[in-house]
């Protein structure tokens, strides 16, 4: 087992990465207050890890609030649904809230831990690639609205983190995907040399070698983490983290929640944000396709869906969080590892990023 650290004075944290974490209820225990315990996991997930977690806090009185499954599902409803949970068992200030899931569960779990009683004690134990190398890091909470990704929320952090790396043995390969994503991501805005790694190592991942896995895991973490301790409410390089997320956002928002997973997305949006920082003269036309071929290597989408205009793009990123004062700042590169967060860019550039031809782009690194 290895354990990182996210530093954030006394808001600070462990993040265990391991084989079979799910039943140590020794990395449990020191971060849970009193005796009662809330697991917040949804319909997918229970029948898988459920009764191993129960079986670990068998110490505790613990309810179990079991959600439908979804991004559609990451909304006001579900959450008052989780505190319909915690009311209807009686759940006091003492209650410590386990997420047990993907993001989604991450997310709502977390912001219900925020909210509930202004604030109990959480934990996160994310059983996706995407949860347990980005979302169960960082305290970003919330739940999505119709018109945008993620806009209501809080910055709460978890007591601990705890990945279990075996239970990514029953993650579809479209979920494993979606995850690498955001793995990808690490190596394009701070780690170049991981991209030369990932390169290698994309068929191990993508077969659910358990060693490739777990370095992945815990390089990403540690960058997440590095990041996070500098930045804790992305007043400055925590926007990075948002590497293709302003176009990926748009994509989801405008598709519908769950039509595009969030990883899927968040890799056609990077292909857009390669792409024009190629335009901006920052990065070459070969190092934008080294990207975008991480991205294809990892079976991910790097084409924008075709029914959505550069208008529509435009009408969503209007309301994403990174505008200030009606300025839209994007996340681009300038240079392979190194990201900037910037508002200073031509809008026709912009315009011919979102008007640009990624099929062609696809056929043609298909056919060297
Ligand atoms: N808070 C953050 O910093 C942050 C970072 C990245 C993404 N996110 C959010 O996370 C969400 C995406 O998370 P996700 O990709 O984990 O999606 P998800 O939570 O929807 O999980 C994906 C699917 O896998 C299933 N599943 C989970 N674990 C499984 C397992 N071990 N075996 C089999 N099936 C399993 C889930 O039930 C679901 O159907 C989005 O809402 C995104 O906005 C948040
Ligand atoms: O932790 C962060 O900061 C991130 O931006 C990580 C992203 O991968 C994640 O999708 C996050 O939820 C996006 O945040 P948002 O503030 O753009 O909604
Ligand atoms: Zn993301």
């Amino acid at each position: 087992m290895q354990t990182l650290h996210v530093d954030l004075a006394e808001r600070s944290y462990p993040i265990h990465i391991g084989a079979d974490l799910l039943g140590r209820a020794d990395l449990l225990a020191p971060h849970i207050v009193g005796r009662q315990v809330a697991i917040v996991t949804n319909e997918t997930i229970a029948p898988l890890y459920l009764a191993a977690l129960e079986a670990t806090l068998a110490d505790y009185r613990v309810t179990s609030i079991v959600l439908p499954d979804g991004e559609a599902f990451k909304n006001w409803e579900t959450l008052q649904a989780i505190f319909d949970g915690l009311l209807g068992a009686r759940h006091d200030r003492r209650t410590t809230v386990i997420a047990l899931g993907g993001g989604v569960i991450g997310d709502m779990a977390g912001f219900a831990a925020a909210c509930y009683q202004r604030g109990v004690n959480f934990i996160q134990i994310p059983t996706t690639l995407l949860s347990q190398v980005d979302s169960s890091v960082g305290g970003k909470t919330g739940i999505n609205h119709p018109l945008g990704k993620n806009m209501v929320g809080a910055f709460y952090q978890p007591q601990a983190v705890l990945i279990d790396t075996r239970s990514l043995d029953t993650l579809p390969p479209r979920e494993l995907s979606a995850g690498l994503a955001e793995v990808i991501k690490y190596g394009l805005i701070c780690d170049e040399a991981f991209l030369g790694w990932l390169e290698k190592n994309m068929a191990a991942l993508r077969g659910l070698d358990q060693v490739a896995l777990t370095l992945a895991i815990e390089r990403s973490c540690a960058a997440k983490a590095r990041v996070v301790g500098a930045d804790e409410r992305e007043t400055g390089i925590r926007a990075t983290l948002n590497l293709g997320h302003t176009f990926g956002h748009a994509i989801e928002t405008h598709m519908g929640y769950g039509v595009w997973l969030h990883g899927e997305a968040v890799a056609a949006g990077t292909a857009m944000a390669l792409e024009m920082s190629h335009r901006l003269g920052w990065i070459t036309a070969d190092e934008r396709d080294r990207g975008v071929r991480l991205f294809l290597a990892a079976g991910l989408p790097v084409v924008p869906p075709q029914e959505m205009t550069p208008a529509d793009f435009l009408e969503h990123m209007a309301v994403d969080k990174k505008v200030l004062d009606g300025q839209l700042r994007l996340v681009l590169l300038r240079s392979l590892g190194e990201a900037v967060v910037t508002s200073d860019y031509p809008r026709d550039i912009l315009n011919a990023t979102l008007a640009a031809d990624y099929p062609a782009l696809v056929a043609r690194l298909n056919n060297q």
